[in-house]
């Protein structure tokens, strides 16, 4: 916005009559009027204006009589910028121009003599049916932030990791992600790897805890025909899979100890042998691996080589677990609500109040796996358009810890009362303070004595 002046939407008339097209040019006061008079035009004006409404005359050099021109312009703008309201403008008597003009996706159709006040009604229209989707889509958006491809978060505690992410996902380090079970692991090695240059080549995850400690090391390696009883033909390992990918090592704490020195070989040299084979052969891979173990302890215990840990943690991301992502579980239940719902064809559009006080009480031990699990179950079993805390398999007061004293739990909901309005307002003062109800000094106060911040109710500290 410039200097606070309000700007006018824009609107494109594609037109190649000349008087109608200067007459036209003043009938809509409350646009930004350009114009073109052809589809190159036409394209040129849609990429350099972005203009919310367009009227298109069908009737186009080289095919003025016709409407091949204007069609094709109508599917480019439309290929372009989805979002435009297109409304056609045809001949007397084209109706069945018009009517494919709409199946192709025109908002819709006038027929000509141009009646300058008529038309105006449609664009206008036309602008506000296009300002409501573009707030929906701005909603959808602010709704379930995605900071990463797949991730949810809008807590700072996730937002710091993915700006993590992003810093590291273009370079080659080796990167370890540490977090508990269902933190969201592999959805962060995905995303290193969707933003990192080998985006195009393959992501090969093997989960290590899963597979026997006999066939582990054929399945990272591969093996030559004859390397064993049963090895009747060459196959390649995971490793190999990867090249010039990604390679995604789950629960490397897992990982037995003769096939910890053959990794650290292979992290060193980049070359593998398949079991019975003599050959050595370059892989060219980035390593993402992960483990929800306390790989400190593993070593002192000698059961985890610390030059192989120091390979493998050339960047270590830590992961925090769900009840540490302020306001995380909410968001994300109701992400996953949506999809659930969408995927299953039920009409379930929200939590009821007790269910999103118990998603906020839970502890989530098994993070947003856990979520994930439950919210699919009570999609299916809700029987009301609200899923209950019930349905979650939660209840709302079975979870609350034991407290100290009556002040604590006061101080507490108190707490979880000013960080959540917080974030329901984006951080804005008067209408938080407005929300719970109290003066902004008071809500100061309380923000000082929780330790939050106005970024959405974040922890300060
Ligand atoms: N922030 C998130 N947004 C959306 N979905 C998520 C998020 N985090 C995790 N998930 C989903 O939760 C499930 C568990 O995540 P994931 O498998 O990545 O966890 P993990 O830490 O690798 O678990 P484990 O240690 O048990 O292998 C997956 O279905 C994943 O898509």
């Amino acid at each position: 916005m410039t200097g606070g002046t309000q700007q006018k939407p824009a609107l494109l008339i594609v037109e190649d009559d000349p008087g109608l097209l200067s007459q036209l040019r003043w009938c809509f006061e409350d646009f930004e009027v350009l114009t073109a008079k052809d589809r190159e035009e036409a394209i040129a004006q849609l990429r350099r204006g972005e203009p919310q409404v367009v009227t298109l005359d069908l009737g186009l050099p080289p095919d003025p009589g016709g409407a091949s021109e204007g069609l094709a312009a109508l599917e480019e703008m439309l290929a372009l910028a989805p979002e435009t309201k297109v409304i056609v403008v045809t001949g007397n008597n084209d109706r069945d121009n018009a009517v494919q003009a709409v199946a192709l996706g025109a908002y819709d159709f006038y027929q000509k003599p141009v009646d300058a006040d008529l038309l105006n009604l449609i664009v206008q229209r036309a602008h506000r049916l296009f300002e409501l989707e573009a707030e929906n889509r701005r909603l959808a958006r602010r709704d379930t932030p995605e900071p990463l491809p797949g991730l949810v978060a809008g807590s700072p505690e996730m937002l710091k990791v993915c700006r993590t992410v992003e810093k590291v996902a273009p370079t080659n380090a080796t990167t370890l992600l540490l977090g508990d079970s269902g933190t969201g692991k592999e959805v962060i090695a995905r995303a290193l790897h969707g933003l990192s240059p080998r985006a195009k080549g393959p992501f090969v995850a093997i989960n290590c805890a899963a597979i026997p400690e006999n066939l582990l090391e054929s399945e990272l390696f591969g093996y030559e025909k004859g390397a064993f009883t049963g090895a009747n033909r060459q196959t390649k390992g995971k490793i190999e899979y990867a090249d010039g990918g990604t390679l995604f090592l789950d629960e490397v704490g897992d990982l037995p100890q003769a096939l910890q020195a053959k990794l650290l070989r292979f992290l060193q040299e980049r070359v593998i042998e398949r079991l019975g084979g003599r050959e050595g052969i370059p892989v060219d891979v980035r390593v993402v691996c992960a483990t929800h173990q306390d790989l400190s302890a593993l070593i002192a215990d000698g059961r985890f080589r610390e030059d192989l840990f120091y390979r493998i943690s050339e960047i270590t991301i830590h992961i925090p677990p769900l009840k540490e992502r302020s306001g995380d579980a909410h968001l994300l239940a109701r992400a996953l609500l949506q999809r659930y719902a969408r995927d299953q064809g039920r009409s379930v559009r929200g939590f009821s109040q007790d269910a999103i006080q118990a998603i906020e009480r839970h502890d989530w031990p098994g993070n947003v796996r856990e979520l994930e699990n439950r919210v699919k179950r009570a999609v299916i079993m809700a029987d009301a358009s609200q899923v209950t805390a019930e349905d979650l398999e939660l209840s709302p007061d079975a979870d609350q810890p034991l407290m100290l004293n009556l002040r604590r739990v006061r101080d507490e909901a108190e707490g979880r009362a000013v960080r959540h309005a917080l974030q329901m307002v984006d951080g804005n003062i008067s209408r938080a303070a407005e929300l719970l109800g109290v003066s902004r000094p008071t809500l100061y106060d309380l923000m000082k004595k929780h330790d939050l911040d106005r970024s959405r109710g974040a922890s300060s500290a």
